[in-house]
């Protein structure tokens, strides 16, 4: 639902993720008029109604007034954001929760009957509008509450459709991907300089290297394996370096981290909070 509408939209808990979503919402022809933060911290606010003209508030506000909230706090102050909002929210506001873990039967226990939620693993690449947003129903949300959902996210990225048990692994692979590839660029680039290169330029040819793949991997139709062969000349260059990749056991760790994700993405939902 954009601009064209007078229907409200509260960000709750406008922290890294709520931010990058709400600019992404302006970018995408949200007026900010119809954008309401909340925030615990009123320097935050100040600075987000400085930088963007949105309207912060408080929670109960923001239930009052919203039509959608998004909830974008910290898996831990969840419960607290909800026992705060539960006696302001309708059945008739859509509750969307970013939240990695929290499951929509965690949120509808704590809101009026009937209330419709969307659960919903956004990334921060949403930043440059090229996210992944991972949305899922719970159990009274129709498909106009997962239209609108999808309206919002798809303005910053993708969206795709999931059922709910597999956003713990969408949350490992989707949610937190963007850090695996930020933590191999990092890594890349203490190669380039122990092999004698400047950080600089050692960074800007491992980037331009990550953009490129990726935009062949999106683009060429061809699978990750063909990609990586074409490259893999005869004992050329290449197949020495995969060679030590598979004798340091790359790719069982990433398997191994990528399980280790989705498994701390259920403890938060079974409220292990530490
Ligand atoms: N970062 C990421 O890449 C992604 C994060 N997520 C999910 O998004 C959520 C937020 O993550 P992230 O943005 O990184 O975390 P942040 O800590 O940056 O943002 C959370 C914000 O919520 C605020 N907050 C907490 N409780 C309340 C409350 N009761 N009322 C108002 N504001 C409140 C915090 O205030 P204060 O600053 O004072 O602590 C903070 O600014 C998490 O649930 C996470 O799982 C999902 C996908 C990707
Ligand atoms: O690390 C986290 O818990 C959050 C959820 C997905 C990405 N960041």
């Amino acid at each position: 639902m954009s601009s064209n509408t007078s229907q409200k939209v509260a960000v709750l808990g406008t922290g890294k993720i709520g931010e990058a979503l709400l600019s992404g919402m302006i970018r995408g022809g949200w007026a900010p008029a119809d954008l309401l933060v909340t925030t615990r911290r009123q320097e935050r606010a100040d600075e987000l109604r400085t930088r963007y003209g949105v309207t912060p508030v408080s929670n109960a506000d923001a239930a009052k007034q919203a039509d959608t909230l998004i909830l974008a706090c910290k898996p831990q102050d969840m419960a607290s954001l909800l026992d705060e909002l539960a006696p302001h929210v309708t059945a008739d506001r859509l509750v969307i929760s970013a939240a990695a873990g929290i499951t929509t039967s965690f949120i509808e226990e704590r809101l009026a009957e009937r209330t419709p939620v969307v659960r919903v693993m956004p990334n921060t690449p949403v930043l440059v509008d090229e996210g992944m947003s991972v949305i899922s129903a719970g159990s009274h949300a129709t498909a106009d509450a997962l239209a609108h959902a999808e309206a919002i996210f798809g303005a910053v990225g993708k969206t795709l459709r999931v059922p709910e048990a597999q956003q713990d692994a969408c949350t490992a692979l989707s949610g937190s991907g963007p850090a695996y590839f930020y933590f191999l660029v990092e890594a890349m680039t203490d190669a380039g300089i122990l092999l004698g290169l400047p950080r600089d330029k050692a960074h800007d040819l491992i980037v331009q290297a990550a953009v490129g793949a990726s935009v062949m991997l999106r683009d060429s139709g061809e699978h990750p394996v063909k990609l990586r062969e074409n490259v893999t000349s005869p004992a050329g260059t290449t197949i020495n370096a995969i060679r030590e990749l598979e004798n340091h056991g790359v790719r069982a760790a990433l398997i191994a981290a990528l399980e280790a994700a989705r498994d701390r993405s259920r403890e938060l939902a079974s409220g292990n909070n530490t």
